[in-house]
This record gives structure tokens, C-alpha cells and sequence, in this order.
């Protein structure tokens, strides 16, 4: 192996030469395609006229480690940089939403279906982010955070939800609530269709492209999903005997845990997706008048997200997020329910209250918060509270028939936003807080950006670390062996350079006596390889036997990519070319890119008196290895 590698780690300057000249003048020639190792040990003897890239001299290998060295310390650097612009993100985010409110209402307006008929003037219509409620000469104004018409799409609907998802992310628990009528759209809200997904779906696909982007911690989630049907937890990811009657746990730091819940690890969005849909099958749901599918029960999909720093041992904080579609609220009357179906609907229409209740006395910020009086408020009592980000979108019908329920839902969403109590904030206070928006928006996406250009840094020091290790590792197979080996020492006075010998079981140093190098022959070796070094740096000075990036970073030869760069060069003319190909391969400016360019001339053969001494070396260690 050793034999192949030292053959195949040509400076890339001699790369290039052997590729771009014709056969003539070199004898390893690569036409087209790279020779394999294997083929390269079957090739015959050196010839004369041959480049003997054999001996790297130790003092190369100083440059390596300090290359090393710089690299890591460069990239301890550059994760340390992420991680503060990242803390910069997350604090202007957390600032604009709390500019906004951590309970923040939206409201979205049903289209008509095909089955309804549509009346002039409509009795729900939009303006900004008002929505305005006719009925019989009557008309109700109610202002939200934020209101999706009727031709809102899924995709408008999740950007608004995003930044949210993004708290999550960085550690908050969040809420996101699907309230509404029966009917009015909050599943379609929540989960879509095949062809327009909705927030749960998008949102899994968001959270694991956001782990993906985050390089200063690993991100990892698992899911469990329930339903609170009639005042019972059933689990719906368990077998279907094990479903029900779970029970909740609060710890005395307020931290919410449901006793017996399945939690499924989902190692990728395909897992997510799948578990997703097997627990959606279990929900209940029931033939209504007003819903051919009403669910009769709140469904909720809970996404543990686990953050893992550095230390791997220290146990990882866990945010959870909810992602909650809430049974129908309805008059009983009208959904013509009885029997069960009407027992689903009173049962419903009690923990939708109760969460009325909770979300209320969060927004007057009054010292007891009723979270006791459902189940539903129970299990979302550490994500309900100061420290979590809440989302409730209202779901409303644009039917004239609904005018009704439309007023309930609406007046119930303004109790959310207390505006009862605080009324409209003045147009002057709205402008400012957006102005502030604005601003807090602008640093979140300059840190964002500057932390994108740290990362691809980031990428390229890991990149050329590995190249510089590996490239270390072949030329000196035994370097993590330092204690054992010395590197150089001192003899007589003078530093000499020790290449460590190996014989067939592993032993260094352990050859006959007569077979060792002596003191003498040592100085002649390193006189020979000094002599190597000087001639090379005459040809033309600065140049260096490998690609170089800024400062030490070079690229090893025998690295595929750059071999297939090199082929690729080989194909088109020359060194200008070779030079952007390896600028796109390597994504690096040109100013990082110095390729030494060497004239054809520049043969290091091996009847050079000086280099005997050196080549008998190296065919000693090849046969030392075979
Ligand atoms: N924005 C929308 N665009 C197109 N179709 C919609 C939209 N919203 C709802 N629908 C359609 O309206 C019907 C009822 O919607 P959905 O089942 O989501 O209501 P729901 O509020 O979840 O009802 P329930 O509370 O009874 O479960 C469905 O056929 C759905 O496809």
C-alpha cells in the first residue's frame, strides 16, 4: 500500500505534468482514465527517466502538523462564531415575537365548497387584517394578528406559521392550535390533502431541514400522537388494546408527562411522514350533519425535539411542539347530533371552554390559570404558559347560515387576544412596534446570512483538515506513534531525521544490526534529501509540492476528487483551465487557490547521484511492506 501511495503522491504540479504530457516524455502517462493501484503495482520496474516523489523530508511533515493544528484552532473558531450569531438570531427572533404577542391569533376564511350557494353582499368579508361579520342589518368587526382569505393557499398559511416552528427549534415550547366550527376547515388547516399538505406535514419537513442546517448542535425528535376523546387520552400510536386511559403527570418544576405514551423515534422526514399517517387512521371521527368526517375529539401531535451540544453526556434540553386540531365547536342543535355523537360534541364543547378559560387568564396574566378543568388544558400546561410561543388560527365558515357560530368562534378568538380588556392599540403604537418589527427582522436575516458564510467556512477547514490528515497519514504511517518514534533527534550534536523501519510483525528497529542505517549513512540520506528539497525550490521559488490553499492547507493527490478533477483538466488544455475546474470542485475563491505551475522541465531523476542513496531507501521499505 505504502508502495502505491508514494508512487500516486505526485505533487500536483507533477500531476498535472504527467497528465498533460505525451507519452514520450513521461513514463507514468494517464490517458483518459487513472490507473488503479493495483495496476500501478503491476507496472514494470522504474525506468531511469522516472519523477522520484518518494522521500517527503521531515520538515514537510512540521508543515503538516502545523497545519493541522491551524486548521483546528481556525475551526474552533469558526464554531465558536456560529454559535454566537446563532444566540443573535434566536434573541431577534424572540424579540419580534414577543413585539407580537406569545399568543397570537390568525383567522382563516373557508372558500365556499361546490355544494353551497354563494349570496351578495357576502356576510364575511376581509379587510387588512379585519374581518367583518353581516348579519340582518347587523355587522361585527373582529382585528386579528393576521387573516387568511378565501383564496389563501397552504403555503401562505405555513410562512406566517414558520418563524414559530423556528422557536421550537431554538428550545421553546410551542402550541399551535386549529379552532373552529365544525366544517370550517381546521383538518384541511392542519393536515391538507396529498395535494396540499397542511401545517403538520409541512412543519415536519421544516424541523428537519432546519436540524439539518444547524452544524453547532445535533438536533434529534421523536413523535407521539393522542386523542382527548370524551374526557379520555387515547393513545394512537399504540396497538389498538392499549390505546386508552393514560394518565398525566406534572413534576414539581410544572414539566407535563403522559404516563405510557408511545414516543417513536424518527430518524428522517420518511419515518415522521409514515408514523404520522398510521396515527391519523386511529382518530375517531363521525358522520355530522355539517361534516361527512367531523372528528370528534381534539388530536394532538406532540414532536419532542432533543438538542445535543457538544458534551454528549450532559443530558439534552427537550421543547416540545403541539401541533393541535381541536374538535368542532357547534351548537348541538344544529349538528343534529344524538346519543353519542351528541355526548363527542358536549364533550368537546367543555374542554374548548376550558381552554378559553386558560388562554384568557394567560393574556391578563392573572396569577391562578384554571388549567385543571380538562384534560386537554392539562396536557398542555407547560406548553401554554410564559415561556411558550402560542398560535390559535380560527377557522370560520363564509356561509350566511353559519352567521351564528361564525360570532362565537370570532368573539371566542378575541378572548384569546384579550381585546376586550386592553381594546385596539392606537394607530401610533402599531407603527412603531412594526417599525421595531422591521429593524429586528433585518439583524435576524444578517445573522442568519453571515452565519450561512461561517458554515460553508466551516465546511471547507473540515474538508481540508481530513485532506491534510490523510495526506500526514500516508507519508507517515506511524505518527500518532510519536513516543515510540521520535521524529527527529539529536546525534552528535546535529538533528537527523529518523524514517521509521518496520519489519513483517510490526517491530520498528528491531532489524539485524547490520541491516540499520548507521550514523554516516543517515547524514547521507538527509544530505540527499536537503539536496532534493533545494533543487526543487531553485526551479522557481515558493512553489510547493501540493495544491495550496490559504497558508498550509494543501490537497492530497491521491484524493478521488482530485483525481477526477485532474483527468478532467487533462482532457482540456492546461493550467488555466485545471485552475477553474479545481475552483469549482473545491467552491473556493481564486485567491485561496495558489497552483504552483511548474515548467515540463522539472525532472528529478533518479540518476542523480544524490538520490541513490534515498531510492535504495525507499525500495528497502517497499520490500520491508510486501
Ligand atoms: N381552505 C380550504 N380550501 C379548500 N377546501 C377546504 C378548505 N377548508 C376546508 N375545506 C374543505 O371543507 C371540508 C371540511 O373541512 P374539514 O374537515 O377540514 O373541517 P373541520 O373543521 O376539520 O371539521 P370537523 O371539526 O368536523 O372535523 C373538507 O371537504 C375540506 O376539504
Amino acid at each position: 500500500m505504502l508502495i502505491s501511495h508514494e508512487l500516486i503522491s505526485l505533487s500536483l504540479d507533477n500531476a498535472i505534468e504527467s497528465l498533460n504530457s505525451s507519452p514520450m516524455e513521461s513514463s507514468l502517462d494517464f490517458p483518459g482514465e487513472m490507473p488503479l493501484e493495483s495496476d500501478l503495482l503491476d507496472l514494470p520496474p522504474l525506468p531511469t527517466n522516472c519523477t522520484d516523489v518518494n522521500v517527503v523530508p521531515e520538515h514537510e511533515k512540521n508543515n503538516f502538523e502545523l497545519s493541522i493544528s491551524n486548521l483546528e484552532g481556525e475551526l474552533a473558531q469558526l464554531r465558536q462564531k456560529e454559535k454566537s450569531l446563532n444566540k443573535k438570531r434566536k434573541e431577534a427572533l424572540n424579540k419580534i415575537l414577543d413585539i407580537k404577542g406569545c399568543i397570537r391569533v390568525f383567522c382563516r376564511v373557508r372558500p365556499f365548497l361546490l355544494t353551497e350557494r354563494r349570496r351578495t353582499p357576502e356576510a364575511v368579508s376581509i379587510r387588512l387584517e379585519k374581518v367583518t361579520v353581516r348579519s340582518v342589518g347587523n355587522k361585527k368587526e373582529f382585528g386579528f394578528d393576521k387573516v387568511f382569505h378565501q383564496a389563501a393557499t397552504q403555503e401562505d398559511v405555513f410562512v406566517e406559521v414558520e418563524p414559530i416552528l423556528r422557536s421550537a427549534v431554538d428550545g421553546y415550547n410551542v402550541c399551535i392550535l386549529a379552532y373552529g366550527q365544525t366544517g370550517t376547515g381546521k383538518t384541511f388547516t392542519m393536515d391538507g390533502t396529498n395535494d396540499q399538505p397542511g401545517i403538520i406535514p409541512r412543519a415536519l419537513e421544516e424541523l428537519y431541514h432546519q436540524a439539518s442546517s444547524d452544524s453547532s448542535s445535533s438536533i434529534s425528535f421523536s413523535m407521539s400522537l393522542l386523542e382527548v376523546y370524551m374526557g379520555n387520552l387515547r393513545d394512537l400510536l399504540a396497538p389498538k388494546a392499549k390505546r386508552c386511559n393514560l394518565n398525566i403527570q406534572t413534576d414539581p418544576k410544572g414539566l407535563v408527562e403522559i404516563e405510557g405514551l408511545t414516543e417513536v423515534k424518527i430518524p428522517d422526514l420518511a419515518k415522521a411522514k409514515w408514523w404520522y399517517t398510521k396515527g391519523r387512521r386511529a382518530r375517531s371521527t363521525a358522520w355530522t350533519n355539517v361534516n361527512e368526517t367531523s372528528s370528534r375529539s381534539h388530536c394532538l401531535t406532540r414532536i419532542n425535539i432533543s438538542r445535543h451540544g457538544d458534551k454528549m453526556k450532559v443530558k439534552a434540553p427537550v421543547s416540545k411542539l403541539w401541533m393541535v386540531d381541536l374538535g368542532g365547536s357547534e351548537r348541538l342543535l344544529k349538528t343534529g347530533a344524538t346519543g353519542q355523537t351528541l355526548d363527542e360534541g358536549r364533550a368537546i364543547n367543555l374542554s374548548l371552554s376550558a381552554l378559553g378559560d386558560v388562554i384568557a387568564a394567560l393574556r391578563r396574566k392573572r396569577g391562578h390559570v384554571p388549567y385543571r378543568n380538562s384534560k386537554l388544558t392539562q396536557i398542555l400546561k407547560d406548553s401554554l404558559g410564559d415561556s411558550s410561543k402560542v398560535l390559535m388560527l380560527v377557522h370560520v365558515s363564509p356561509r350566511e347560515d353559519d352567521v351564528g357560530e361564525t360570532i362565537c368562534s370570532l368573539s371566542f378568538a378575541n378572548r384569546a387576544r384579550a381585546i376586550e380588556i386592553n381594546g385596539e392599540l392606537p394607530e401610533e403604537i402599531i407603527k412603531l412596534r412594526q417599525k421595531r418589527i422591521l429593524e429586528l427582522e433585518e439583524d435576524m436575516r444578517e445573522a442568519e446570512e453571515e452565519c450561512q458564510n461561517v458554515r460553508n467556512q466551516i465546511q471547507k477547514a473540515e474538508f481540508l483538515l481530513s485532506e491534510n490528515k490523510k495526506l500526514l497519514l500516508t507519508n507517515y504511517p506511524f505518527t500518532e506513534d510519536k513516543e515510540k518514534t521520535p521524529v527527529s533527534d539529536k546525534e552528535d550534536g546535529r538533528t537527523v531525521n529518523r524514517t521509521p523501519l518496520i519489519t513483517e510483525n510490526g517491530n520498528r528497529n528491531s532489524l539485524p544490526r547490520f541491516m540499520t542505517s548507521t550514523v554516516a549513512s543517515r547524514q547521507r540520506q538527509n544530505a540527499a534529501e536537503k539536496e532534493i528539497v533545494r533543487k526543487a525550490g531553485s526551479l522557481r521559488p515558493g512553489t510547493k509540492s501540493s495544491v495550496q490553499f490559504s497558508g498550509f492547507h494543501s490537497l492530497s493527490f491521491s484524493d478521488i476528487r482530485l483525481k477526477s478533477i485532474l483527468r478532467d483538466s487533462n482532457r482540456k488544455s492546461g493550467y488555466g483551465e485545471t485552475k477553474t475546474i479545481l475552483k469549482e470542485n473545491l467552491k473556493c475563491n481564486s485567491s485561496d487557490l495558489k497552483i504552483p505551475f511548474l515548467p515540463r522541465s522539472k525532472m528529478v531523476t533518479a540518476s542523480d547521484p544524490n538520490l541513490r542513496t534515498t531510492l535504495s531507501r525507499h525500495r528497502r521499505r517497499m520490500s520491508d511492506l510486501n
